[in-house]
């Protein structure tokens, strides 16, 4: 022999079996190519093949230890469709036995059919070892069978158990201090909270992480709060604040309170915020979640600023900081990857009081057209980016530790209507599938929040659907009720907003959720050609919606902002079943029904009739696909007006169509002279209902 080859080149073969009759042929073995992995190449599939679901988990044994690649079990032949396990991420780039984080920490090891079982403490000494994936009912276990060599009665005989392999998974621990910062250098930019004030002055851009009350930075603009108040400088420091969308309102709130904001993009939840903003203090706008982030970076929100055109400082929080310096965020994403690439510069928030949440984002920057490229999600457990944000180490000024949890604030427990609209949404569902509409697992789900969102979620965990996939922006408590149930697969969404008894029970079963749910850019997730493409059913609440079906999100008598849009136009104009819930009525201080959520005409509109398909009351369901708007009107005041304005609203629609038809003009009738003297009467008596038109 002249030379010993350690990696030779490896050959593919496709071995196929036609079932005869008789059943007594052996199998055909082509060849498909002889040198498919070069030698130095891993040889990925011959130390053992699983295939689950269409895809081909496949190992390869190289000098350093064995990795881990995957395919769709139909292109296994083709190179360029494969992707490798690096740093628990998949990617596309083939690594070499050198590539840190490409060796696979759980192994079994051995050779000539010889296999151990080596984990932590368990090992398991096995002869043919086999892997048998289609007994695992709950993905998190194996079960595996080997050969044993037996002594029975002085006899020697060979038998072959099976094993029951539960993974464990355990939360990673943390000490007080900076236990997950394993980039020492960024420990030179560590200060306290308060002696950040000095890089903040009036009239700064200002970015803050966090989505939907979760995942913001606290410290801070805790202290710079205590600095204005201490000082009295309210209405003397104010700044152009952006965020994903609402953050934790003992923060917001109390800025708004302290007259610290002057501008504020592109969602908020708060008293104080809201009455700034509707007193005219604050100026405020809101825009489609998915945008907001690419409008940052397109630069829209910085263009008149006098210097750069950056927003001034940028706080994040992590709840690690990895080997590379890349924040791990925490409970949410939203807009923090495009908030970092526009900062100028940057204070990282590390939270030393919850967990790291590494390994369960997905994280992806903001390309600009005319080089965008689609973002190639094609079921909801896709991951497409990376799972820590980097950032450049010359914009960070401080890091600053944050002991501090999300203040979440308790759930509100589901009420007799929301019960009723789940049960009206669930029955519909059903009629769906049965009618052949809907697959029976459903489309991947996206519920808005409050206590109606919360009570359809509940009602799914006790329904009859299985398997069934989430594609949403936020999860609620009811989401873990629902993942309990072994009813929900997969969730994806840009942020998890528990109540502070979720968070315990989230963090406690870490091992039962951690892998079956991703928290992603809010770009992303609210993605309209994604929404689009996976045929999402799409459920919010309106402020009040109209006989012709358009739906205000967010004005009080077309006036008053109550929250903004958030994500709702983005799922609400893409899914494929857009579908709208609220209570037929809401109280005022005189009357029990004093508003009708269903109106004549909706004082301002957020999503229109040409989007939506649904709409749910306790009062019953409208479907409104394929009517035309005098039609819809008929359903939608049949089935969703409260009993109290149902004569009403009818009446309203006579003389309308009445009036309109005779002039010849009466696709969608109106009177404009009465169309919101419901709204009038509501505001000159405190009810809705009127005597007459
Ligand atoms: C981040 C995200 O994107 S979340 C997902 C989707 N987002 C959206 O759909 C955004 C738009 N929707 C929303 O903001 C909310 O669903 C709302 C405000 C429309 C309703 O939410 P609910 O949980 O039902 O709110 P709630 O009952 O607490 O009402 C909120 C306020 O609006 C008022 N309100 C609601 N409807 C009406 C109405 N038709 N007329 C007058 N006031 C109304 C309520 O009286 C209440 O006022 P208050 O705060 O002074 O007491």
């Amino acid at each position: 022999m002249k030379s010993f080859i350690a990696n030779p080149d490896t050959s593919l073969y496709r071995v196929t079996w036609e079932k005869r009759r008789d059943g007594n042929c052996l199998p055909r073995v082509d060849i498909i190519s002889e040198a498919f992995w070069k030698e130095k190449q891993i040889p990925l599939g011959v130390y053992g093949t699983v295939v689950k679901d269409t895809v081909a988990c496949l190992f390869g044994q190289f000098s350093k230890g064995i990795h881990l690649a995957r395919v769709a079990a139909n292109h296994v032949t083709d190179i360029k469709a494969y992707e490798c396990w690096v740093n628990r991420v998949w990617t596309k780039r083939m690594p070499s036995s050198n590539t840190k984080g490409a060796v696979m920490t759980i192994n079994i090891a051995g050779g000539q059919g010889t296999s151990t079982l080596v984990n932590g403490n368990a090992s398991i000494p096995a002869y043919s070892l086999q892997s048998h994936p289609g007994m695992s009912k709950s993905g998190k276990d194996i079960y595996l069978s080997y050969t044993r060599n037996d002594v029975f009665a002085g006899h020697g005989f060979y038998s072959t158990p099976i094993v029951h392999v539960v993974w464990e998974v355990t939360l990673p621990k943390r000490d007080p201090g900076f236990p997950t910062v394993k980039r020492p250098s960024m420990f030179k930019h560590l200060m306290k909270a308060e002696d950040t004030l000095k890089f903040f002055k009036d009239g700064q851009y200002l970015g803050w992480s966090g989505f939907t009350g979760v995942g913001y930075p606290k410290m801070v603009p805790a202290a710079l709060a205590d600095h204005v108040e201490r000082e009295g400088l309210q209405g003397k420091m104010k700044f152009n604040l952006f965020c994903g969308a609402s953050v934790g309102a003992e923060i917001e709130d109390r800025w708004a309170r302290n007259d610290m904001i002057d501008r504020r993009y592109p969602h908020q939840v708060g008293r104080n915020i809201k009455q700034g903003i509707n007193t005219g203090r604050i100026r405020f706008a809101d825009k489609h979640l998915s945008q907001f982030p690419q409008d940052l970076v397109y630069g829209f929100y910085t263009k008149d600023k006098p210097d750069n055109k950056k927003l001034d400082i940028v706080i994040i929080e992590a709840t690690a900081i990895t080997e590379e310096g890349a924040i791990v965020p925490g409970a949410s994403v939203g807009a923090s990857p495009e908030l970092i690439q526009m900062a100028d510069k940057v204070i990282i928030e590390v939270n030393t009081r919850i967990p790291s949440f590494e390994g369960l984002h997905d994280i992806n920057f903001c390309s600009l057209p005319p080089n965008r490229k689609p973002y190639l999600v094609m079921a909801v457990e896709d991951r497409i980016g990376s799972t820590s944000i980097p950032v450049d180490p010359e914009k960070i000024i401080a890091v600053v530790e944050s002991d501090r949890p999300d203040n979440t604030g308790s759930n509100t427990p589901a009420d007799e209507t929301a019960v009723a609209i789940a049960g009206h949404l669930i029955e519909f569902l059903e009629h769906e599938v049965k009618m052949g509409r809907l697959p029976k697992q459903l489309l991947p789900l996206q519920s808005g929040i409050g206590n109606i969102a919360n009570a359809i979620i509940g009602g799914l965990a006790k329904g009859p659907f299985e398997q069934v996939t989430v594609w949403t922006e936020v999860l609620q408590d009811t989401f873990l009720d629902f993942f309990d149930s072994g009813k929900l697969k997969f969730a994806s969404a840009t942020s998890v907003r528990f109540s502070p008894n979720g968070f315990d029970h989230f963090y406690q079963n870490w091992s039962n959720y951690y892998d079956k749910l991703l928290l992603r850019s809010q770009q992303v997730s609210n993605s309209p050609e994604i929404i689009r493409r996976l045929g999402c059913i799409a459920m919010n609440t309106p402020v009040e919606f109209d006989i012709y079906g358009h739906a205000n999100s967010t004005l009080v008598a077309g006036s008053g902002m109550l929250n903004g849009l958030g994500g709702s136009g983005d799922f609400l104009r893409n899914a494929k079943l857009s579908i709208m819930h609220t209570p037929s009525t809401r109280p005022t201080k005189s009357d029990k029904t004093g508003i009708s959520c269903v109106v004549p005409m909706a004082t301002h509109v957020d999503q229109t009739e040409h989007d939506l398909d649904v709409y749910v009351t306790e009062q019953g369901l409208a479907d409104l696909r394929g009517l035309c708007p005098r039609d819809r009107a008929q359903v939608i005041i049949d089935k969703c007006a409260h009993p109290d304005y149902k004569d009403l609203l009818k009446d309203y629609l006579d003389s309308a169509t009445k009036f309109c038809m005779r002039v010849g003009m009466g696709h969608e009738p109106h009177m404009l002279d009465k169309v919101f003297k419901m709204h009038v009467n509501l505001m000159n008596n405190g009810t809705m209902k009127i005597d007459s038109w």
